[in-house]
C-alpha cells in the first residue's frame, strides 16, 4: 500500500458564531496524490485546508500529519509541521517590492535563525537554490526583477516556487488560478502538477473550475455544507454528481 501522508478522522468545525463548516470530515491522502477539492462556495474548503495546518482550529476529530497528531502539537512541533506543510494563496502573496528571486528564499525563513532571515541575509547556496527553483516553474529570466512587474500567471509560479523552497511534503493550494485567465490557469496547473509529480509531493488544491479539477487531478473530493459528498477519479465525477454538488439543496 502506498504511504499515507494525511489523515482526518470526523474532523469538524463550528466557528464561534455557530456556523459548521466542516461535518465529520474523514479522508486518507496518500504520498504523491494529486487531490483536487471543489463544491460551491461557502461549503467549507477554505476551513478544511485551513485547518490542515491550524489557520483555523477544528473544534472536534483528528489530523494525522506523516504520524503526527496535529491537533495537539503546540510550539515548536507545531512549527516544524507548519514547515512541511508548502502554501500557495489565491493573490500570491508576495513582497511585491522584492526580487523574484527574494521571494521564493522566503520559503527557506523557517529554515534560518530568525535574525538573518529578517535581515534577508541569504547565503550564495541560497541563492543559487532559489534560482535553479525558478528554473524549474519557467522564470529563471525573471530571476531580479521585482514581484510586482510579473505578469498574475508568472507571480503565481512564484508562489509556487516559494512554496517548493520550502521542501514540503505536503503542498496545499487554496484557489491558485481563482485569479488568472484561463490561459494562465492552464499554465500554472501543468507547472504546479509538474513540480509535485517531479518531488513526489503530495497536494491538495481547491478549485472553482470542476474542469481544471478534471483534468490535472488524480483524485476529486466534492464538499458541500461541510460534508464530502463525493471522492473518487476525475472520470467518477458524472455530471450529474456535478449537478448534485453544486445545484441540489
Ligand atoms: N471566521 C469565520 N467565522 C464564521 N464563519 C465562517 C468563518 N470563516 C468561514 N465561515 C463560514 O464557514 C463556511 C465555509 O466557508 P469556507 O470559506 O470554508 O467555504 P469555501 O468552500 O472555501 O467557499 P469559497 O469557495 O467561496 O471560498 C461558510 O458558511 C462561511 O461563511
Amino acid at each position: 500500500m502506498s504511504e499515507v501522508v494525511l489523515e482526518t478522522k470526523d474532523l469538524s468545525m463550528v466557528f464561534p458564531d455557530g456556523t459548521q463548516a466542516l461535518k465529520n470530515v474523514t479522508l486518507t491522502i496518500k504520498k504523491g496524490e494529486l487531490v483536487s477539492i471543489i463544491g460551491p462556495s461557502g461549503a467549507g474548503k477554505s476551513t478544511f485546508m485551513r485547518s490542515l495546518n491550524m489557520l483555523n482550529k477544528p473544534t472536534d476529530g483528528q489530523i494525522v500529519f506523516e504520524g503526527e497528531n496535529v491537533l495537539k502539537a503546540r510550539g515548536k512541533q507545531l512549527r516544524q509541521i507548519r514547515r512541511r506543510i508548502g502554501m500557495v494563496f489565491q493573490h500570491f502573496n508576495l513582497i511585491k517590492r522584492s526580487p523574484t528571486y527574494q521571494n521564493v528564499l522566503h520559503g527557506r525563513l523557517g529554515y534560518m535563525p530568525s535574525l538573518k532571515g529578517g535581515l534577508g541575509r541569504f547565503s550564495e547556496e541560497d541563492t543559487r537554490q532559489a534560482l535553479e527553483i525558478l528554473r524549474r516553474v519557467g522564470l529563471e529570466d525573471q530571476a531580479f526583477k521585482r514581484a510586482d512587474e510579473l505578469s498574475g500567471g508568472q507571480q503565481q509560479r512564484v508562489g509556487i516556487a516559494r512554496a517548493i523552497a520550502q521542501t514540503p511534503s505536503l503542498l496545499l493550494a487554496d484557489e491558485p488560478i481563482a485569479s488568472l485567465d484561463p490561459s494562465s490557469s492552464e499554465n500554472v496547473m501543468t507547472y504546479l502538477k509538474n513540480v509535485c509529480q517531479e518531488d513526489g509531493l503530495t497536494s491538495i488544491v481547491n478549485l472553482h473550475q470542476v474542469d481544471f479539477a478534471k483534468k490535472f487531478a488524480h483524485r476529486i473530493i466534492g464538499i458541500k455544507a461541510g460534508e464530502v459528498v463525493f471522492d473518487g477519479s476525475p472520470k467518477e465525477l458524472t455530471e450529474g454528481i456535478t449537478n448534485h454538488l453544486y445545484y441540489s439543496k
